[in-house]
């Protein structure tokens, strides 16, 4: 006689496979803008950047000092000042043999010096200048273009405009700079026990947690979001906003009603205006994670609870959106770290648990649990630095085991 494994559950898609699959199904949008470089942070190059102009563009001076020619250089021999070269204001004439000139960090090297000396290591009487220790020459000059040569390729399309590229950017003197325009995402949440901060909570109800979490990463991501809030358990509802997002937005993601339970509508309301792409991942948190489109808007469904809608996010829709706006996103770095102590996991479901990850003593890192690792205890994962990586088939993970991680700290979220 046939057993029926009535626990086990068939179709769930491994994580990678699934996200393969999701980012093959997306295309960038090819509308670009020209926009100020002072507005230009976080949004995504459209195109490579090459530097119009040698970086620095005039040899100069590393240091506060004197400028002079290394071969003139006797031990115990002066050399005359003859002038001074200050950041901005160069030295109009020519070092010549014996002689040096005052120089200040960034000032331009004067014609005829090759080096320049500290103004530490000097001794100055009467306006001769006596160097002392070796001189290599060369020494303390920023040659030109020795950070970046004119047409060099300093930024391929697709680079998101941080902080430091902003900065390399401005170095190189551009006004304006071509990015794809930035994604317009509508975001909502779905539940009738949701309630927004600042209401009171009937007897069953919780705060909507998710929609202000997600819009805060979707922000920090320099995306616009369409905020269409918190939607009833009504399938009429959901459908009316699903079409809404399809006319306005470049995805749609939702929160929450993507399991298997009486009022969860999302899927099947999916079904009908849309495709799905898949449903269900052996991923644990975040196993509902629902991909699909209606029509060319894509649609992210996260798993109602906290947790795993967190996660997903930064797992799967982090990646997609990444994809849909054109932006290059260099794969994770994963570490390895000790486990200080037992995990528990079940073969089935590759397990993204919330560790707190250091630095021990020996200089090895090892990690804990940041606490619970229920999908609805959120201020555990706020606590955590990392998210372990604990491989689908595998089971508990003993202490003192090797495991990978991924830190999470100081990204977006
Ligand atoms: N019979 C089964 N039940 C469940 C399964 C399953 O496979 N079979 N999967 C479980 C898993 S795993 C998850 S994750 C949840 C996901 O469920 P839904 O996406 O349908 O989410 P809801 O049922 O609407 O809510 C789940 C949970 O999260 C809370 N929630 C919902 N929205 C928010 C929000 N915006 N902010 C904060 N908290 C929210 C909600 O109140 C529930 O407690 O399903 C399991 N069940
Ligand atoms: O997979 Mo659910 O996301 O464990 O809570």
């Amino acid at each position: 006689m046939a057993i029926i494994d009535c626990c086990s559950q068939p179709g769930l898609r491994p994580y990678l496979d699934a996200k393969n699959d999701m980012l093959s199904r997306l295309e960038a949008i090819a509308a670009t803008d020209i926009i100020p470089l002072e507005q230009a942070l976080n949004h995504i190059l459209a195109e490579a950047v090459s530097s119009p102009i040698d970086v620095p563009s005039f040899a100069n001076s590393a240091m506060d000092g004197y400028a002079l020619r290394a071969e003139d250089l006797v031990e115990g021999q002066g050399l005359q000042l003859v002038g001074t070269s200050l950041a901005g204001h160069p030295f109009g004439g020519r070092v010549g043999p014996g002689e040096c000139v005052r120089i200040m960090t960034g000032a331009a090297l004067p014609l005829g010096a090759d080096s320049v000396v500290m103004q530490e290591n000097c001794r100055s009487e009467h306006n001769v200048v006596y160097p002392c220790g070796p001189v290599k020459t060369g020494q303390h000059v920023r040659l030109p273009a020795e950070d970046l040569a004119q047409g060099e390729v300093v930024f391929d399309a697709g680079t998101r405009i941080n902080a430091r590229v902003l900065s390399v950017l401005a170095s190189l003197g551009l006004e304006q700079i071509c990015v794809r325009r930035p994604l317009t995402l509508a975001l909502l949440s779905t539940g009738d026990e949701l309630k927004n901060p600042g209401e009171l909570l009937a007897p069953g109800d919780i705060y909507d947690s998710n929609r202000i979490g997600v819009r805060a990463m979707l922000e920090r991501l320099g995306i616009r979001v369409l905020d269409y809030g918190i939607l009833a358990d009504d399938p009429e509802l959901i459908r009316e906003h699903f079409l809404k997002a399809a006319r306005e937005a470049d995805a749609l993601i939702t929160s929450g009603g993507v399991s298997v339970g009486d009022a969860d509508y999302t899927k099947q309301v999916l079904e009908e205006v849309g495709r799905i792409g898949f449903w269900k991942l052996a991923i644990k948190p975040g196993k509902p994670f629902a991909f699909g489109h209606i029509g060319n808007c894509a649609f992210f469904g996260l798993p109602g609870n906290p947790v795993s809608a967190a996660v997903t996010f930064h797992l799967l829709v982090r990646p997609a959106l990444a994809r849909l706006a054109g932006e290059r996103l260099a794969p994770t770095p994963l570490l390895q770290a000790r486990a200080l102590m037992p995990f528990r996991k079940s073969p089935g479901r590759m397990d993204f648990q919330r560790g707190i990850v250091s630095t021990q003593p020996d200089g090895s890192l090892g990690v804990v649990a940041a606490g619970s690792q229920s999908s609805a205890v959120y201020s555990a994962m706020a606590e955590a630095n990392c998210l372990l990586h604990l491989e689908q088939d595998r089971g508990n993970v003993a202490e003192g085991e090797l495991v990978t991680l991924e830190l999470i700290d100081g990204l977006y979220w």
